[in-house]
């Protein structure tokens, strides 16, 4: 159990017969976290916190520390040969790296981002694809989740941890004070049953019926048609929410609320929900959009958003249908 991050990944692209360049795009994605995670780790000392005074493309306020973990990214990931392009949800469009890479990283550079000047858990979430032949351009990275060869985060929590796929089941990794990721457990699995959900109860008048009847089925309890009680968590970072279901199960939930009917969801497809749902079925579980698998749906913009129902199998199917009743 005491594999470095370049071991594992020497050892597991061999094993499954993963291309090295694709070892070096997790690599650099890690470099950069390694380097953000130094800087959440001090915080207000290096002046870090608070507002960066700017908002990106979605109209959301940036932080400093979105803005510094998108800027550290981009800087490392673009000197990497193997990558072709970015995209993230700091940038308003794609960003071009190198022209005969055979990658492509989206990113999530700093999730949470409420949480930061309070000092509760923050991440960094990942998708890696490959580049489709040709020039390249938006198009090139709207491909569904199913077609993700990497996806993870990086948890900026009481330690940093890195959980990551390469599609071959899920591997988590701890950063020792040497500023080594280190492998700590193999294969998490979540257990398909669970007496535990996250949601932001406050938009309960905006759910639509089939999430009201089923929060109501679970804050009923033992005398409620579940026949059990549950427990409630909200974090307001789906990066450390999820982390707690990989761990022991769980479901979460960010549905379509009557607060901006136009817009499907709040969470955005291409960088938190595909990489984490991903992960997720990976670990045995289940993510949808409380109608279709997750990683089926066809992205049509880099910014898309969407509403989100992953963890603990049984949960989420139950949950499925009860949308389609
Ligand atoms: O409960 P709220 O306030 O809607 O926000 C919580 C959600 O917003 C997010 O923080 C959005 O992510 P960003 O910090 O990357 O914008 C999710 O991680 C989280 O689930
Ligand atoms: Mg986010
Ligand atoms: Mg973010």
């Amino acid at each position: 159990m005491s594999a470095t991050l370049p071991d594992f990944l020497h050892q597991h692209l061999a094993e499954h017969h993963l291309p090295p360049a694709l070892g070096s795009v997790i690599s650099s994605i890690c470099q950069a976290c390694v380097s953000i995670s130094a800087q959440v780790r001090v915080g207000a000392l290096s002046g870090i916190l608070g507002s960066a005074g700017s908002g990106n493309i979605q109209g959301e306020e940036q932080k400093k520390l979105d803005v510094i973990a998108n800027n550290t990214l981009v800087g490392i990931l673009q000197q990497n040969p193997a990558v072709a392009g970015l995209a993230s949800e700091e940038e308003d469009s794609f960003v071009a790296a190198n022209a005969d890479g055979g990658y492509l990283v989206l990113f999530d550079p700093l999730d949470g981002s409420s949480n930061i000047d309070v000092n509760i858990s923050i991440g960094t979430i990942f998708s890696v694809l490959a580049k489709p032949s040709g020039s390249l351009n938006t198009a090139s990275f709207l491909q569904p989740g199913r077609a993700q060869v990497a996806s993870g985060y990086v948890l900026y929590g009481p330690q940093t941890l890195l959980v990551l796929t390469l599609g071959h089941g899920i591997t988590v990794f701890t950063l020792n004070n040497e500023h080594q990721f280190v492998l700590t457990q193999s294969n998490p699995i979540i257990p398909p049953a669970t007496q535990e959900f996250a949601i932001n109860m406050s938009n309960q008048r905006h759910w639509q019926a089939p999430v009201q009847d089923y929060i109501s089925e679970l804050l009923a309890g033992d005398t409620g048609v579940r026949g059990k009680n549950y427990n409630m968590r909200w974090v307001a970072s789906m990066v450390a929410e999820v982390h707690r279901i990989l761990m022991r199960g769980g479901v979460f939930l960010y549905p379509q609320d009557a607060r901006e009917p136009g817009k499907p969801g709040k969470l955005r497809l291409m960088y938190e929900a595909n990489p984490l749902s991903l992960l997720v079925e990976q670990a045995g579980g289940a993510a949808t959009n409380a109608h279709t698998r997750m990683l089926d749906i066809q992205p049509e913009g880099l910014h898309q958003r969407v509403a989100v129902v992953l963890g603990s199998k049984n949960e989420v199917d139950y949950i499925s249908a009860k949308h389609q009743a």
